[in-house]
Formats: C-alpha cells, structure tokens, sequence
C-alpha cells in the first residue's frame, strides 16, 4: 500500500500526544516519574489508539520510566496476536490478564536483574491503565477481522482479496519479485448440491478451504472469491512455482475422503494460473486468470491452465 502523503496527513496521535507533554524524543523518554504520574499518563496515551501492537508498544516505551524491562511479550491466541518488544532476557514476570472474567491475554516481563517486589507491585499497578485500551483493541480486532472474513470457510472474502491484491501488486513492482495467482472453482459443485443437500455442500466448500490453507505457507492468501470460487495470491512466486502449487492443491483436493449421509462425495477443481505482467492491473490479471479457468472446465475440468 503506498504511504498517504506526508503533505495532508495530520498525525493525530502524534499531535495530541505532544499537546499533552509526551514527546517521542529519547532523552525525555528516560526521564524517571512517580507511579502515579505515569498511570496518569498512560491513562491518557493508551487511549489514541485502537492497534493493540501499538498500544503495547507505547505502554513497553512509557514502563521504562518507573521500572526498566528488557522486553514485553504478549500473546492473545484467539486473536492470532502474538508481539515480543525489546531483547529477551532470563527473568521473567508473566501475568493472566482478564477483565470481569473476560481473558484479555498473557503478558511477560523480561529482564537480565530479578524483579524486586516493590518493581512486581509497581508493575501490576501500571497493568491496571492497560485494561481498558487493550479490551477495546481486542473488540476492535474482533470486528475489523469479522469484516474481512468469509464466516463459512474461514478465508478471506472479497473486500479482503481486492485490498490485499492491490497491496501484493504494489509490493511485487516496488521489489521487482513476481507475483502469481490462482483462481480455483470446486467442479460440478451444483451436482454435489442436488445429490448430497445444500448442507453438505456448505461440509464440501469448508474441506476445500481447510486443503487449501493447509498446503500453503501463508493462510491469509486464500481467499473467497465467488459461491464455489477461491483465489490463492502466491507472493514472490513464479509461473513455474505457482503451477507447481496448483497442481499440488489440484491432487490434494482430488485426494480428499468426504461422505455426505454414508456416500462418498467425489471432489475435484479447476484452476486458473495467471502471473502478473509488467505495468498490469488488478482487473486484468484477474481477468487472464478467470479465462484460464474457464479454459480447464472446458478442456475437461479436474486440471491447471496457464494464462497467456
Ligand atoms: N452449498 C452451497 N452451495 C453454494 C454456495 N454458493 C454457491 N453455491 C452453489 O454452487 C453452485 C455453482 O454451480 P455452477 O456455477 O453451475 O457450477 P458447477 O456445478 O460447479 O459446474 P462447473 O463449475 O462448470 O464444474 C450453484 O448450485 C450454487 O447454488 C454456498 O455457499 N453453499
């Protein structure tokens, strides 16, 4: 994605955040403040954000003023949120964090010397300002993900795949790196749904989406695109690596057991290769693709074409 210019950009945050006292710069980073004035302040600072990273980032800098840590670590697996901020060092302080019984993830003080006693109270007083922002951030997290999400498959649906393409094609020319796609369609899926009952369609289209994210090394590039439709981005992929994984996902889905009320469900699909060109467009490179798609189903389906 290309940065928004500098010219018309407002930092909020960082505007407000000077407004009220906190600089960014070093040297007033360090300078050392009672317990209360720094609940005060991250009571303030913590809340400009709704990024947890971010807000994590800021409570690790602003800690350094009461008590110096080597680093944090906090993981929220269920939000797929994992950070580790500083160096890692062999004693450590991990708190349960939750908030009126709502788990709100684990977080881990690291530090070379043993915390003191009063270093853990003070620590577990600071934690109490992080609460609230860092609750809200996980909502926040929980939303935005829900809105880019297809709630069946569990891939990424279209809003998802037009902003993540349009990322990929911009970082393949910035990187001179290639970049491939694969546009997939589940062969006679309408037979699947009149022979076994919608429902276990729906059981199909998840198998397929569950194959799919288990051959490829980044989930999130799966995508779907149409009612039996899947899009794989393949970052930094050539024609030739991206056949290869095509036909890899092709005989992996044609190798999978589904039984619909004691039947076998035979499965297959169809995909479509297509990498990007020089100087092209989101549209037309997902427009080669749909035509080397259409060019399998009608050479007979259960197969790999490449665009021209
Ligand atoms: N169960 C289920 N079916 C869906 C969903 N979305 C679309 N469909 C069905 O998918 C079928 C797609 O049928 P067609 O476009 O004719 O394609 P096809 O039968 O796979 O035939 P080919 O693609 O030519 O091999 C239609 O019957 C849709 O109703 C869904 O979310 N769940």
């Amino acid at each position: 994605m290309v940065p928004p210019s500098q010219k018309n950009t407002i930092d909020f945050d960082a505007a407000k955040l000077q407004r009220l006292g906190f600089s960014s710069r070093k040297k007033e980073q360090t300078r050392p403040v009672s317990l209360a004035q720094l609940r005060q302040r991250l009571g303030l600072e913590l809340q400009t954000s709704l990024d947890a990273e971010r807000i994590l980032n800021m409570f690790y800098r602003e800690l350094q003023h009461l008590v110096a840590v080597d680093s944090l670590g906090y993981q929220h697996l269920s939000s797929d949120l994992r950070l580790d901020i500083g160096q890692p060092a062999n004693h450590s302080a991990t708190y349960r964090l939750s908030h009126e019984s709502e788990y709100l993830g684990e977080l881990t003080f690291r530090r070379r010397q043993r915390f003191s006693d009063q270093e853990l109270a003070q620590l577990e007083s600071l934690l109490a300002s992080l609460m609230y922002p860092l609750r809200n951030a996980l909502l926040y997290r929980v939303a935005i993900q829900s809105a880019l999400r297809d709630p069946l498959t569990n891939t990424g649906n279209r809003v998802a795949m037009d902003q993540m393409l349009s990322r990929e094609i911009d970082l393949a020319r910035r990187n001179c790196q290639p970049l491939s796609l694969l546009m997939l369609d589940i062969d006679h899926f309408k037979g699947i749904n009149d022979e076994h009952g919608h429902s276990a369609g729906d059981e199909v289209l998840k198998a397929v989406a569950s194959t799919l994210k288990d051959q490829l090394r980044n989930i999130d590039m799966v995508f779907r695109y149409g009612g039996e439709e899947f899009l794989v981005l393949l970052s930094g992929t050539p024609r030739e690596g991206a056949q290869l994984v095509g036909e890899r996902l092709r005989e992996a889905v044609q190798g999978l057991q589904c039984v619909a009320q004691g039947k076998p469900v035979k499965m297959s699909i169809s995909l479509g290769c297509a990498t990007l060109e020089a100087g092209e467009s989101a549209d037309s490179l997902l427009q080669r693709a749909d035509k080397a798609l259409y060019s399998a189903k009608r050479d007979g389906r259960n197969r790999l074409a490449i665009a021209g």
